[in-house]
């Protein structure tokens, strides 16, 4: 059976903890099939950020020109979204459809992945057009946003790993999966927790880098085991 579309609006993370490659490899995990818009470039490891890249404006409009075109998502996911002006396209071509929102502002380890007016953009202009916004503790402070039908705030959990580079990211594009699968919000948020949980727990042994390791976002499932 055709599988349905899901984007992701966000930045790359050379690790392949974060980001667009967690965005991906969750939703192929989950059997969506993922598209991507690539709005910033960041040169991170395990232990941090070295360097944020914006992509020009006009190459992150052909990119979502080019999705919404063709491949019409049922399921839009933003993650890092770098200036004020794509949080406003976004709000602007994307309200119409699921729309997950991730305002990512502070990296999990400390660095800063928004600008003031970037977290303007998002309170004014993006999360008011939201499906549901999936910040951590200190972004729904930053931006002013409490726990409701359109708000999932997420912390941590109970499974001792530091191999949670990534987090965030998996579990609001496994929100969006399971919401582009049919699921209503509060189920595809008790979903996506338990995916990331289960996730977790498989990979909380490794030892990838030097830092806080990447959430195992597909590593050997047995059949049927993912929730
Ligand atoms: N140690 C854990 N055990 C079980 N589940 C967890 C754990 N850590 C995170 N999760 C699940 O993943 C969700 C997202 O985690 P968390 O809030 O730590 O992400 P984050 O990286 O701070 O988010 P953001 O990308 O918005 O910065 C949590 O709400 C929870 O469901
Ligand atoms: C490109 C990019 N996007 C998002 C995050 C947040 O990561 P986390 O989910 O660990 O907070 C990140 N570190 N890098």
């Amino acid at each position: 059976m055709t599988p349905p579309v899901v984007v992701t609006i966000a930045g790359t993370d050379s690790s392949g903890g974060a980001g667009i490659a967690a965005d991906l490899v969750t939703f192929a995990a989950l059997g969506v099939h993922g598209a991507c818009v690539v709005a910033a470039v960041t040169a991170q490891d395990t232990t941090g950020v070295r360097a944020i890249h914006p992509v020009p404006y006009d190459v992150v409009v052909a990119q979502l020109d080019a999705v919404l075109d063709d491949l019409d998502p049922v399921a839009v996911k933003t993650g890092m979204l770098a200036t004020p002006e794509v949080v406003r396209l976004v709000a602007e071509r994307c309200a119409d459809r699921l729309l997950v929102v991730d305002p990512v502002l502070v990296a999990t380890s400390g660095a800063v992945l928004a600008t003031d007016d970037v977290r303007e953009a998002y309170r004014a202009d993006l999360l008011p057009v939201a499906t549901v916004a999936t910040p951590n503790e200190a972004e729904a402070a930053a931006l002013g946003l409490i726990a409701g039908p359109g708000v999932v705030v997420t912390r941590g959990g109970p499974v001792p790993t530091t191999n949670d580079h990534g987090t965030g990211c998996t579990y609001s594009s496994a929100l969006a999966a399971h919401l582009a699968l049919g699921a209503d919000v509060a189920t595809a948020a008790e979903r996506a927790a338990a995916y990331v949980s289960h996730q977790l727990t498989l990979g909380k042994h490794w030892t990838l880098g030097r830092g806080r390791g990447p959430v195992a976002h597909v590593h050997a499932p047995t059949q049927g085991e993912n929730p």
